[in-house]
């Protein structure tokens, strides 16, 4: 069956089989596969804009070359939405800290949280800009957008691979997706943990963008028998990933992978895209909307599971917090105190100290 055979390199999809009925067929089971084996893809022909692209790409160099003065002005640490500008080691993964600095946006909100609301809705708000780099709005934006179109397209393809109506996933999306603008800079001795071995935590699916000439490489993804399996470059894809969420909801029939990113003597860039899951979300509801489904025999079934297969490694479904927003507000106020304990003074000892 093919939930146990091992993967030993990642697939490639080309999206626009989509358009096709008879191509259509051969899709919808490669992406099955993909996302059933394996949990990473490359997708080639998706349809978003090459000049938005690549005019984001473009932007990285000038971006990640502000001084340190123009850095601060965006800090993370400013944002009670956990938006901004983080240097090196500001992360750790796995117990060690990550060498990258990044630039953390989301989709443009407002911040309308008042306290009859629920803690959670406090990590929508607005992004910071740099002063000095104006033009960066618009690309930033104009990127999140064709992302986002991407990924709503996307999951109606999963939704057929997987055997549902193509307008399964939809309900489970927010209204807030995260972009992050990542730099490795290059290691002398070429070695070292750029980020660390994880699975995406912020949400649902993510898209990422490798944004270094094909020669740069350091992406991999961990198979079942515990070897590391390089991610491929290929200019115009997007290497297509499964976050916690989507793990949960899918009952583990489709597994968020662990990943990490290695150091090497070259930097490299890289756009992780994070599509987003509705914060009012409940474990009850995320686990139990689709359980029949996924708990029929083509899916491994329930009396069926490998030892790996079908264990949901999850802080959502594991933690004590009844929502995913919750959980999410938990997870970035753990990973970065001096926000949680700058805007959430409300709850930073409790979840901080609840494991
Ligand atoms: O930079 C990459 O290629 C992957 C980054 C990643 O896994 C993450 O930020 O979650
Ligand atoms: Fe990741």
């Amino acid at each position: 069956m093919s939930l146990s055979a091992d993967f030993t390199s990642i697939p490639i999809i080309n999206l626009s089989h989509a358009a096709d009925p008879e191509s259509k067929v051969r899709l919808l089971q490669d992406l099955r596969h993909a996302i059933t084996s394996v949990g990473f893809l490359c997708i080639s022909h998706h349809g978003v804009s090459q000049a938005v692209t690549k005019d984001l790409i473009e932007a990285l160099p000038k971006l990640f070359g502000l001084s340190d003065g123009d850095k601060d002005e965006v800090a993370l640490g400013n944002s009670a939405h956990f938006l901004g500008y983080s240097g090196t080691g500001a992360e750790t993964t796995a117990g060690k800290a990550d060498r990258r600095e990044q630039f953390e946006f989301a989709t443009e909100l407002d911040d309308d949280w008042t306290k009859e609301k629920p803690l959670y809705e406090r990590l929508k708000g607005p992004n910071q800009w740099p002063s000095n780099f104006l033009a960066l709005r618009s690309i930033v934006e104009n990127y999140i957008q064709e992302l986002t179109s991407l990924s709503e397209r996307f999951l109606l393809l999963v939704a057929e691979a997987l055997s549902l109506p193509s307008s399964t996933f939809v309900p489970f999306v927010s209204d807030q997706h995260r972009l992050k603008l990542v730099h490795y800079p290059a290691s002398e001795s070429g070695e070292g943990q750029g980020v660390g071995p994880h699975k995406d935590s912020s949400g649902w699916w993510t898209f990422l963008l490798q944004a270094s000439p094909p020669h740069i490489k350091g992406l991999q993804a961990l198979n079942k028998s515990g070897e590391w399996i390089d991610v491929p470059n290929i200019p115009g894809t997007f290497v297509v990933n499964i976050g916690q969420g989507f793990e949960v909801v899918t009952n583990g029939a489709c597994k968020a992978t662990t990943h990490r990113v290695l150091s090497g003597t070259h930097e490299r860039y890289s756009i992780p895209f994070f599509q987003g899951m509705r914060r009012d979300l409940t474990k009850t509801e995320a686990v139990e909307t689709l359980r029949e489904h996924f708990s029929r025999a083509e899916f491994g079934g329930v009396n069926n599971e490998s030892d790996e297969g079908r264990d949901i490694d999850s802080a959502f479904l594991r933690g004590k917090y009844e929502t995913w927003g919750e959980s999410q507000l938990r997870t970035k106020v753990r990973s970065h105190r001096d926000v949680g304990s700058r805007f959430y003074d409300e709850v930073f000892e409790k979840y901080t100290s609840d494991d």
